[in-house]
């Protein structure tokens, strides 16, 4: 799925405007209703109260068209216009007069009004500030949004949460709305997915309103968010008439003294995502647990006994993950350097070789095009340097991408990956997996992915996607806290399996 920046939403809205014959308010009505319907759908007429904060934008209109609808069913509202600006919408004013015709007349909140009491058991809707929003709240309005937060009332946030930025990360927290729940119109927001903006809503969710779908299909946007439909389109099935060879060579270089757990993880991970072949090269002291406990994988050891002394091999692979487990022994280092002087074959690069790159930047140059770098956040800031917020991160990002021709996979909450200027959201994984060795799992997946074929930017994304998928089977069984690397290689098969799965809905309307 698209993730539309804000002037390009506002362009679909444009469109739709001219191509449907509608005017700017009837799509507003249009949306507005889809926040009614949800709501009603939950609350069934249910008396709580619902207190309707709305701005006097765009946003706010929304608000008051949700305020009439609300009315008409017999809800038990409160509205507030919170005027911040002497400036009006026109379709804010239009609807302001609508909803006084049904004789609600909305309270007029000011700098320096007493604020509502509002209860933990009432619900607030917030249409306070949409995409609109182009420079901080003031401290009155911030005093609002707080006064919000402590009422521990459920907050339903109408398209964004009111003081977030589509492109920005806000400088005060407490300049934005907690929301519980996000109703956003058309298109996920890209603020929902990163660290230090996806953090104002627990929950969100698109709300079609019908906005052209030529636009939107034909629009090309810097970020996709991914999920299961967008990576069935990579999915290459197993061939009947195929042999291990049809399904490449992985070799899994890395692990060091007390740290072989990590290529066992990783060599593992590669075997259950569908690698032909995998070996491992690992310094002499992993020989005995890799042969004793991974029966699958073939061992090459190098001369030292603990840690890797020079990358020296004799087989042919299709791919290489590099740098799991590996240390930074001088000796280490200088066979990499060496190491990539002279290869060619393709690489997923993780963990201890990324510190090594930057701390070896001439090394990146050697890189193979499009390799696979697989940095968490410190990994990453020692690789592209430090950024001021979650924006600045994805620019130097992508220009570092585009540097070293790398495809570049951020990981996280939401794990993002770059190549060619594009970002890709992933949307599976839960805070489980925030646990010792996942990330050489993710590194052996990868790395397995492009062992079959996959192209690099593909089996990047696919394998973050399945990764994720893997962890989400596991953790029903296990609970966050006792999910592990291991259980999540278990979780292997049944992410493909999901790939496939058709929804019990489904099944239980055709019986
Ligand atoms: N295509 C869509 O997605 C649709 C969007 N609609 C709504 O329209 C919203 C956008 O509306 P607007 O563009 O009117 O934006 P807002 O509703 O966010 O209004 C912000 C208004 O306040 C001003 N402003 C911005 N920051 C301020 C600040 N810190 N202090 C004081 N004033 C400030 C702006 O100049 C603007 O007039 C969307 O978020 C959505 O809720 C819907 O009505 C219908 C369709
Ligand atoms: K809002």
């Amino acid at each position: 799925m698209k993730i539309f920046a804000a002037e390009q939403i506002y362009a679909a809205d444009k469109t739709t405007i001219k191509k449907q014959n509608i005017t700017s308010d009837v799509l507003m009505e249009r949306a507005a209703t889809r926040l009614f319907e949800w709501l009603h759908l939950r609350l069934q007429g249910n008396p709580v109260k619902i207190h309707l904060f709305c701005g006097i934008g765009n946003n706010g209109g929304d608000g008051l068209v949700l305020a009439r609808q609300l009315k008409e069913e017999g809800y038990n509202i409160a509205v507030y216009v919170v005027r911040y600006s002497e400036k009006r919408s026109d379709d804010f004013s239009t609807n302001l007069e609508r909803l006084k015709k049904r004789e609600v007349t909305p309270d007029v909140l000011e700098e320096g009004d007493a604020l509502p009491t509002i209860s933990k058991d009432d619900i607030i809707v917030d249409a306070i500030f949409g995409l609109g929003l182009n420079r901080p709240p003031d401290d009155w309005v911030v005093a609002l949004f707080e006064h919000l937060h402590r009422s521990r009332a459920f907050t339903l946030s109408v398209d964004i949460p009111s003081g977030l930025f589509t492109d920005r990360v806000p400088s005060d927290k407490k300049a934005v709305v907690k929301a519980n729940h996000t109703l956003t119109f058309q298109v996920p927001k890209l603020v929902f997915f990163l660290p230090k903006t996806g953090i104002f809503t627990e929950n969100w969710e698109v709300l079609d309103i019908g906005l052209d779908q030529e636009f939107l299909s034909t629009a090309e946007t810097d970020y996709e968010l991914i999920g299961k439909n967008e990576v069935l389109a990579f999915y290459e099935p197993r061939k009947k008439y195929s042999h291990k060879g049809t399904y490449g060579h992985s070799l899994i270089i890395g692990g060091s003294y007390g740290k072989i757990g990590a290529v066992h993880l990783a060599a593992k991970a590669c075997l259950h995502t569908g690698s032909g072949l995998v070996t491992a090269y690992v310094p002499q002291c992993g020989y005995t647990p890799l042969q004793t406990n991974l029966p699958e994988a073939m061992v090459i050891t190098d001369a030292a006994e603990k840690h890797i002394s020079k990358i020296d091999f004799d087989i042919e692979p299709t791919v290489i993950g590099l740098g799991i487990g590996m240390g930074k022994d001088t000796k280490t280092v200088n066979a990499l350097g060496q190491f990539l002087d002279v290869n060619k074959t393709p690489l997923v690069i993780d963990a201890d070789a990324l510190n090594i790159l930057s701390e070896n930047e001439e090394f990146l140059d050697k890189l193979p095009p499009r390799s696979v770098l697989t940095p968490h956040p410190k990994e990453l800031e020692r690789l592209i340097g430090k950024w001021d917020g979650d924006f600045q991160k994805l620019e130097m990002a992508k220009s570092f991408s585009q540097k070293y021709d790398c495809v570049l996979v951020i990981k996280g909450s939401n794990t993002l990956t770059i190549y060619d200027g594009k970002g890709y959201v992933n949307t599976t994984g839960n805070p489980g997996m925030a646990t010792g060795g996942t990330g050489d799992v993710l590194t052996g997946m990868v790395t397995g992915l492009i062992a079959q074929g996959y192209p690099p930017l593909q089996a990047a994304i696919f394998g973050v996607y399945m990764h994720g998928e893997a962890g989400d089977t596991m953790v029903e069984d296990t609970g966050y806290q006792t999910l592990t690397a291991s259980k999540l290689i278990e979780g292997i098969g049944e992410a493909f399996l999901d790939l496939f799965a058709v929804d019990d809905d489904v099944l239980a309307d055709e019986e």
